[in-house]
């Protein structure tokens, strides 16, 4: 396929080629794809039998590079589930087109991945909202996307359903591990927003956002869930809030990118926690499949 405008600018043959690379140098065989956020790498020190990939190593694959994505594909089990790491994602702010932001994505489907778990940092704006809390993505609002910014342009079958994007049953099975571990007082259910970024929003865009049904707001994560969902995977999508998104003029404080990081840190265990029991009981929700 050519690339015209903005359309997509990677081949199928790009994509073949990235996973038979891949896949000629691992023995895993991953069902499962987790896309680590700003400064939630730390989700993947945990798991065994770990094989990683730099990023600059692999064909056609992007280069992380901001800080807080390590750029790293980490092979491994969480218990007897195989599992893919990605340690770094890609945004558009770092200039690369929304179909080499999602390239990724469509290199798990061809490895044989079924589900795919998106977390990210991300600045609340619902006002229940507290520093610390996990928000399980319920749906989404593609802002860039309206802007003709859209990573399907070009690729594919038109027209997918995006209604059911994140799967429902995934979510439930989240709510629920999230109640068993203990965790109910800080794990929520929103909408989340993507900007484009790279600045933070002025305090008239956030108003703004609030009002259009946003809960939080960040860079990222939609255009990997538009492809996943495209692409058939089922989605579970977390999002870490790391700071409150100002509403109001009177409020002195300034987000900045190592407050994220700092946050995204110190939440990482526990939302490794949730992470890891959801992988582990991933089964039960095969035996439901697909919703
Ligand atoms: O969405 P992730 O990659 O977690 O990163 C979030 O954190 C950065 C801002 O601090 C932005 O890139 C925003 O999208
Ligand atoms: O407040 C925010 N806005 C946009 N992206 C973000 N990522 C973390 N926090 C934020």
């Amino acid at each position: 396929m050519h690339s015209k405008g903005n359309a997509c600018c990677c081949s199928f043959d790009e994509c073949k080629l990235t996973t038979e690379w891949l896949m000629s140098r691992t023995r895993h065989k991953p069902k499962i794809a987790v896309v680590c956020g700003s400064g939630l790498g730390l989700l993947a020190d945990n798991i065994s039998n770990k094989q990683v990939f730099r990023y600059e190593d692999i064909p056609n694959f992007p280069v992380s590079t901001v800080p807080g994505h390590e750029g790293h594909l980490v092979f491994g089990h969480v218990r007897d589930k195989s599992c893919v790491f990605m340690q770094g994602r890609f945004h558009l702010y770092e200039g690369y087109s929304l179909c080499r932001v999602t390239f990724p994505v469509r290199i798990f489907k061809l490895m044989g991945v079924e589900t795919i778990i998106v977390t990210n940092a991300s600045g609340g704006l619902c006002q229940d909202f507290k520093v610390g809390d996990i928000m399980i993505i319920k749906d989404h609002i593609n802002l860039p996307g309206f802007a003709g910014q859209h990573p399907l342009c070009g690729f594919g079958i038109r027209f997918p359903c995006m209604s059911d994007a994140y799967s429902k049953d995934l979510r439930k099975l989240t709510l629920d591990i999230s109640s068993e571990l203990g965790y109910s007082n800080f794990v929520r259910e929103g909408v989340y927003c993507m900007v484009s970024g790279p600045n933070f929003e002025t305090i008239a865009e956030a108003r703004m956002l609030h009002i259009l049904g946003s809960d939080s707001v960040g860079m990222s994560t939609v255009p990997e869930v538009t492809v996943a969902k495209h692409c058939g995977l089922r989605v579970l999508g977390l999002s870490l809030i790391t700071n409150k998104v100002s509403l109001d003029y009177s409020r002195e404080e300034k987000v900045n990118h190592e407050e994220v990081l700092h946050i995204s840190k110190m939440r990482a265990e526990m939302l490794q926690k949730v992470l890891y029991t959801f992988i582990t009981r991933s089964h039960q929700e095969e035996a439901i499949n697909s919703s």
